[in-house]
């Protein structure tokens, strides 16, 4: 079990939006990550080693080439739980405009705070909201979310704005998290215990593997702990789409024909999941561990 730790009671936006916010409550800070850690906590650089995966062998008409694009995707989910989606058809202009416009909805907070790393998290599904500023940015969030759900589909088959002041360790919900940012960087993935900087390839999909792929999987496929870390200087936009299942009463437990003897999880609506993540800070996979069935 974990430590219940207080959680905000009141978002970020609306902390934001308050007249007098000169400095961040201590509640809203990570403590692990702040103050600002990217140099102190030296990630290894083995960010070139961080898998890639190439969307149009996925989607191949060569069984040959779709074959081996499978097995490499099953191996980045098992090695590392963490990818990087290139050649994924989704247009350069579009992810220019979906990071263009975080950069100007987050204007007004890092004016207030005289702070350079914020983040916008932005979540599609199961509801979309998004900032209604700049004009006709839903729009294109909501264009972006399609296409990005599209891609999700295919990497399966196999929303909400928030602002963060940097991020803890930590899993993500759902299946399959697909990030993209300006080139600022800050987040890094942890693998064989050592954090990894991720240097995005121009263009690609960041993806993290969540808590509920490694339900389904039966604990095959291990959901990606990752986490950001912040700067002083430079604006970090980054927009993180979760994909879940389709329905908030679905029920996530391990795929039987994934259960080779025994079942490792405990089945949970997804919808009290989310609540439980969201009502706890984050905090490594304290979550997935209240479901895990331990065994010695
Ligand atoms: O900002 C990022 O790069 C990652 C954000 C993230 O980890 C999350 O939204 O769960
Ligand atoms: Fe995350």
């Amino acid at each position: 079990m974990t430590t219940p730790i207080i959680q905000p009671s009141i978002s970020v936006k609306t902390l934001s939006e308050s007249p007098n916010l000169k400095s961040i409550p201590s509640n809203y800070v990570n403590s692990d990550i702040y103050p600002f850690d990217i140099i102190a906590s030296k990630p290894q650089d083995y960010s070139n080693s961080i898998p890639t995966v190439d969307f149009s062998l996925l989607t191949s008409i060569d069984p040959h080439q779709r074959s081996q694009a499978i097995n490499n995707l099953n191996k980045a989910c098992q090695e590392w739980g963490f990818f990087m989606v290139v050649n994924h058809g989704i247009q350069e202009s579009l992810m220019k405009k979906v990071i263009d416009g975080m950069g100007q909805a987050s204007i007004p907070l890092r004016r207030k705070l005289s702070f350079g790393g914020t983040i916008l998290r932005s979540l599609c599904n199961p509801k979309f909201h998004s900032p209604s500023k700049p004009d006709e940015y839903s729009d294109i969030m909501w264009e972006y979310c399609e296409k990005v759900r599209q891609v999700t589909k295919v990497l399966e088959e196999y929303r909400k704005p928030e602002l963060a002041l940097g991020m803890p360790p930590h899993s993500d919900h759902g299946l399959l998290t697909l990030i993209i940012q300006n080139q600022v960087g800050g987040l890094q993935v942890q693998h064989q215990s050592k954090w990894i900087h991720v240097n995005a390839l121009p263009n690609s999909l960041l993806v993290n593997t969540g808590d509920h792929l490694e339900i389904f999987s039966n604990g095959k496929y291990k959901s990606n702990v990752h986490k950001v870390v912040v700067n002083n200087t430079s604006p970090r936009i980054s927009v993180a789409v979760a994909h879940g299942p389709s329905s908030l009463e679905a029920i996530v437990s391990p795929a039987s024909p994934l259960v080779q003897s025994e079942t490792n999880y405990i089945p949970m609506k997804y919808k009290d999941y989310m609540e439980m993540q969201q009502s706890n800070q984050l905090h490594q996979k304290s979550i997935l561990e209240q479901v895990k069935i331990q065994r010695n």
